[in-house]
C-alpha cells in the first residue's frame, strides 16, 4: 500500500500535470486522477506517478475513487482538489449545470475529505488538504455563475475542514485568477483578460506549484487562502 501519498485530482494536463510532475520529481509519491488516457497520463506514468482513472461527475464515480484509496493507500501526506470544469451559462437556464458544478467542485472534495481522515492523520508528518478555487469567489461572475458559486462553496469547505481536522491536518485554499489561457482563447480575449490585473501577465502553472510548495512547508497556516491574482482586486 502507498504511504504518505500526495493525491492530485485532474492531473493529466495543465496545472495539475505540472504540479504532479514537480512533486514526484521532488521525492513525493504522487497519485494522479484522470478521466481519459492522453499524453499527460503517459508522462506521469513515465515519471513514476500512480495514475487512477476517476470521473467525479457522479456520486458513484466519487465513491469508486474513494474505494480505490481505501484499498491502495495507507496514508496521505497531501490531497489537492484540482479537478475542475470551467462551465459558462451561455444563456442557458439549466439546473443540471448548477448540479454538475456542485458535483465536481463540492461533493467530490466533501466526500473524499470525510472518507480519508484516518489516512491523513496516519501520515508521518502534518498532512495538507488544498482546495483550488478561483479569484471570482470574492467578486462573483456574470458569465460563470454556477461555476463561481460552486468554487465559493469549495472555499467554505476550507474553513470547516480546517477546524474539524486540526491539528494533524492543515486545510487551505489557493484562489487564482488567470493562470493559463486555453488554446481556443482568441487574441482579443487574451488582451482583455491580461488588462484585468495590475501585473498584466499570464503566470502559468508554476505559480500554483510554488504556492503548493509553500503550504506543504508551512507549520502555521490553516483555514486560509493564498490569492494568486496579479493584483486584480486593485486594478479598477
Ligand atoms: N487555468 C486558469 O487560468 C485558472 C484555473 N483555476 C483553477 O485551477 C485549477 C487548475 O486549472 P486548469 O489546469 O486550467 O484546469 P483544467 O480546466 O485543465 O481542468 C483540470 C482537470 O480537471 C479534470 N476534470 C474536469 N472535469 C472532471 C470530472 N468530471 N471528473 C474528474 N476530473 C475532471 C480534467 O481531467 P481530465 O482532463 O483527465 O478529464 C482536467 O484535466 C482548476 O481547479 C481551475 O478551476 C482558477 C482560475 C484560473
Ligand atoms: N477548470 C478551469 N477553471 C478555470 C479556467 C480553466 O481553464 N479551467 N480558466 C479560468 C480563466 O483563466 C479565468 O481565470 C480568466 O479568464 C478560470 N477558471
Amino acid at each position: 500500500m502507498l504511504e504518505n501519498a500526495v493525491i492530485i485530482t485532474g492531473a493529466a494536463q495543465r496545472v495539475g500535470l505540472a504540479l504532479a510532475l514537480h512533486l514526484q520529481h521532488n521525492g513525493f509519491q504522487v497519485v494522479a486522477t484522470y478521466r481519459s488516457p492522453r499524453k499527460g497520463v503517459e508522462q506521469l506514468q513515465a515519471a513514476g506517478v500512480t495514475c487512477v482513472q476517476a470521473d467525479f461527475s457522479s456520486t458513484q464515480g466519487v465513491k469508486t475513487f474513494i474505494n480505490w484509496i481505501d484499498d491502495k493507500v495507507k496514508s496521505i501526506r497531501a490531497l489537492v482538489h484540482n479537478a475542475s470544469d470551467w462551465c459558462a451559462e451561455k444563456g442557458r437556464i439549466d439546473a443540471e449545470l448548477l448540479k454538475y458544478m456542485m458535483q465536481i467542485h463540492v461533493e467530490a472534495p466533501y466526500l473524499i475529505n470525510l472518507s480519508v481522515e484516518d489516512k491523513l492523520v496516519a501520515a508521518s508528518e502534518t498532512a495538507d488538504i488544498i482546495h483550488i478555487t478561483d479569484y471570482t469567489v470574492e467578486k462573483g461572475s456574470d458569465k460563470h455563475i454556477a461555476y463561481c458559486a460552486s468554487k465559493a462553496a469549495l472555499d467554505n469547505l476550507t474553513l470547516s475542514f480546517a477546524k474539524k481536522f486540526a491539528p494533524k491536518v492543515k486545510v487551505n485554499t489557493i484562489a487564482p485568477s488567470l493562470l493559463m489561457f486555453n488554446q481556443d482563447d482568441d487574441e482579443a480575449y487574451r488582451v482583455k483578460t491580461l488588462k484585468k490585473s495590475v501585473l498584466g501577465i499570464e503566470p502559468g502553472a508554476q505559480e500554483v506549484v510554488e504556492a503548493v510548495a509553500f503550504i506543504l512547508k508551512s507549520n502555521y497556516m490553516t483555514g486560509r487562502q493564498l490569492k494568486l491574482d496579479g493584483g486584480r482586486h486593485i486594478a479598477f
